[in-house]
């Protein structure tokens, strides 16, 4: 059964455990029928493809190290010449040979022709070993400029296309096959022009000898050839449909093993309900893998039967020569030689013309995607205006935005205003818009309408790093890097130290105003002790010390505008209070962007936003909003009268 016709099956739930619908990726495979498109080809597009593929593979290995480029493909060239001329001066020692006389003489008369084979084999070796060396160099520099290309992208494309599925799993398989195939497609590109230059090689002395036997020799090659490429399409096939479950599988078996989770995995006794969901995606991936398995053996069966048959008749043909004196004995006894020559060398061409094309579909996985990640950076604006500092105002005007793929808006005609030195709280229930709306005033998504300026100057008329630079985000969904205490807070800005060679006066102020220095007190290695127990001597913190730390990232930052998306939710009462107390102070001259639940805590903001399926339906100060006795009264009242019962 073709990948089609199972997965076609898998949909309706014949044949085979039916998919379960709370594994939707090994389903709804919506991408599949665009791949499997640009995979079903034949070998007319095969040689289609390759001029292009070798093009960009060459063009690939001059970027990565054009001296070694050079050398390999020149030594090639040069390898192969001395393979023709050992196979022309075999015929010289093989006539020698077969000539009439007694034996000393004869082999006397094929020594010039055999120190001439000699010779021709020992430069060849030589030239190959060159080759061969300046390939393997060319390598690691060619996954250096791949992998650098792609992480250049994917740290730098718009947030928005990181929450778009089809972006997310064309990622995935870029980063996972795509660029790896890069240095294999230049690597085969290179096997690719060794195996012609050695055909080219024994062709021509086969063609020299007798032209019927070149035709003859060709035609072994296109069995093997339709086997390859059959094949290396059904593995392409299969791979693709496989993205789905090889990523499930990855969360899963992450799931299984990973710390973070393992306490409630044993508290809600999921290990039954995980290893299931693992033992069906794995099943899955067996039946795509054993079918694939079958057709390639069968497709490899028939190539190989069909290129037994050729070769048959390549040696019947040059029997029949022989035979009716055609060619002289001497003569057929090279062309054995230059048929099995040109056989291997056949051979590592299809294989090498397979590899190409193979490794070709997931190297075009790897262009399509920095293709599409390019036109997902954000244009930088010519000439760029420059960020007003300090600024004045920050207007938010009527502002739309869907997440990709969303049915509905995700905020609707918002319009919002943060004025130098104020603290602005924006409040609102579970999924109101609010983390939204503050990453769209930070300026990490474009809105799909409306604008935001800061002193009338839009957003999109700045640099955006130049403007990333004056804002400071604690985050709701912050990362606990890997690193040292140190860079969880200057994330890998230069720190001077103290003139006393102690810590960074700045590092020290940002971990006071958050708490922070509490907890690096209690570190074995101060600021150079690194969080993260999965190295030796790394240590761990608790929520509420990771949350210190997140903080003190927003205070060292120094920036004008200061973004706390719920700063203080694993705070313990007296910590949280003491931050809110620095925020305050934080705003002396900067401006606060507040979001919190704890509605104690945004009383004193200068003016309090209520937002509501995405819109602000409030605002005002606290005692306005109390007055109006709309959702913040209400949720305001809830809270207090939970202290005061
Ligand atoms: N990355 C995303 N991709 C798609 N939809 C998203 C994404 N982030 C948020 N949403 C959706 O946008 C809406 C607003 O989410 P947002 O995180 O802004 O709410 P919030 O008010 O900050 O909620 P909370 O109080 O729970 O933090 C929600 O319906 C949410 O499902």
């Amino acid at each position: 059964m073709g990948v089609w016709r199972l997965l076609r099956s898998r949909r309706r739930g014949r044949n085979g455990p039916e998919a379960p619908a709370d594994l939707p990726e090994l389903v709804e495979l919506k991408w599949y029928a665009r791949h499997a498109e640009i995979a079903e080809t034949g070998m007319r597009t095969v040689a289609r493809r390759l001029p292009v593929l070798i093009g960009q593979a060459l063009r690939l290995a001059w970027r990565a190290g054009p001296a070694d480029t050079v050398v390999v493909v020149s030594f090639n060239l040069v390898a192969g010449m001395f393979t023709a001329f050992g196979l022309l001066a075999t015929t010289g020692v093989l006539t020698a040979l077969f000539a009439a006389g007694p034996t000393p003489e004869r082999v006397r008369a094929a020594l010039p022709s055999l120190a001439l084979v000699a010779v021709a084999a020992a430069l060849r070796a030589g030239f190959q070993a060159g080759a061969g060396w300046a390939q393997s160099r060319l390598r690691p520099k060619v996954d250096r400029i791949i992998e650098m290309r792609l992480y250049e992208l994917t740290s730098a494309v718009e947030l928005a296309a990181l929450d778009d599925s089809d972006f997310l799993d064309d990622l995935q398989r870029a980063d996972s096959r795509g660029s790896a195939a890069a240095a294999r497609v230049v690597e085969s590109t290179v096997d690719l022009l060794t195996a012609a230059v050695g055909l080219l090689a024994a062709a021509g002395t086969l063609g020299v000898l007798h032209p019927l036997l070149l035709p003859l020799l060709l035609l072994t090659a296109v069995p093997e050839a339709w086997a390859s490429v059959r094949s290396a399409r059904m593995r392409y096939l299969t791979i693709l449909a496989l993205v789905g479950a090889a990523r499930r599988k990855w969360i899963l078996s992450d799931l299984m093993i990973d710390r973070e989770h393992a306490p409630e995995i044993r508290s809600f006794t999921m290990r039954g309900f995980l290893l299931r969901q693992y033992d069906t995606v794995a099943a899955y991936q067996r039946d795509l893998e054993l079918d694939l398995a079958r057709r390639q053996t069968a497709a490899r069966v028939v190539g190989e039967a069909l290129q037994g048959l050729a070769l048959g008749a390549v040696y019947v043909t040059l029997g029949l020569l022989l035979w009716r004196g055609t060619v002289p004995l001497a003569v057929a006894g090279t062309a054995v030689l230059a048929v099995r020559t040109g056989q291997s060398a056949l051979a590592n061409l299809v294989f090498a013309v397979n590899s190409c094309y193979e490794e070709g579909l997931y190297f075009g996985d790897y262009v399509r995607f920095c293709e599409e990640a390019e036109r997902r950076v954000p244009a930088r604006p010519e000439p760029a205006r420059p960020v007003p500092v300090p600024f004045r105002r920050i207007t938010v005007e009527n502002v739309t935005f869907t997440y990709p793929k969303a049915d509905k808006p995700s905020l609707q005609g918002v319009s919002v205003e943060l004025r130098q030195g104020e603290v602005v709280a924006l409040v609102g229930e579970n999924g109101s818009g609010k983390s939204t709306l503050a990453k769209i005033i930070a300026g990490l998504y474009t809105p799909d309408q409306g604008r935001v300026c800061w002193d009338g100057v839009p957003l999109d008329e700045m640099n955006p790093e130049d403007l990333w630079e004056r804002i400071a985000v604690i985050a709701q969904d912050y990362t606990h890097w890997p690193m040292t205490a140190r860079h969880n807070i200057t994330m890998g800005r230069p720190t001077a130290p103290a003139p006393d060679g102690g810590e960074s006066p700045a590092v020290l102020a940002a971990a006071r105003r958050s708490g922070a220095d509490e907890v690096v007190s209690g570190l074995a290695d101060g600021y150079d002790t690194l969080l993260d127990r999965r190295f030796k001597g790394g240590a761990e913190l608790s929520g509420g010390q990771w949350q210190r730390l997140a903080a003190a990232r927003g205070f060292y930052r120094e920036a004008p505008l200061l973004v706390c998306d719920e700063p203080s939710a694993a705070l313990d009462a007296r910590a949280e209070h003491a931050l809110f107390e620095r925020i305050r102070e934080h705003a002396d001259g900067r401006t606060v962007l507040l979001i919190t639940h704890r509605l104690a805590s945004v009383r004193y903001a200068d003016r309090i936003y209520v937002l509501e399926h995405g819109q602000v339906t409030e605002h005002g100060d606290h005692d306005t909003l109390m007055a109006l006795d709309g959702l913040y009264a209400d949720l305001y009242t809830l809270q207090s009268s939970a202290y005061s019962l």
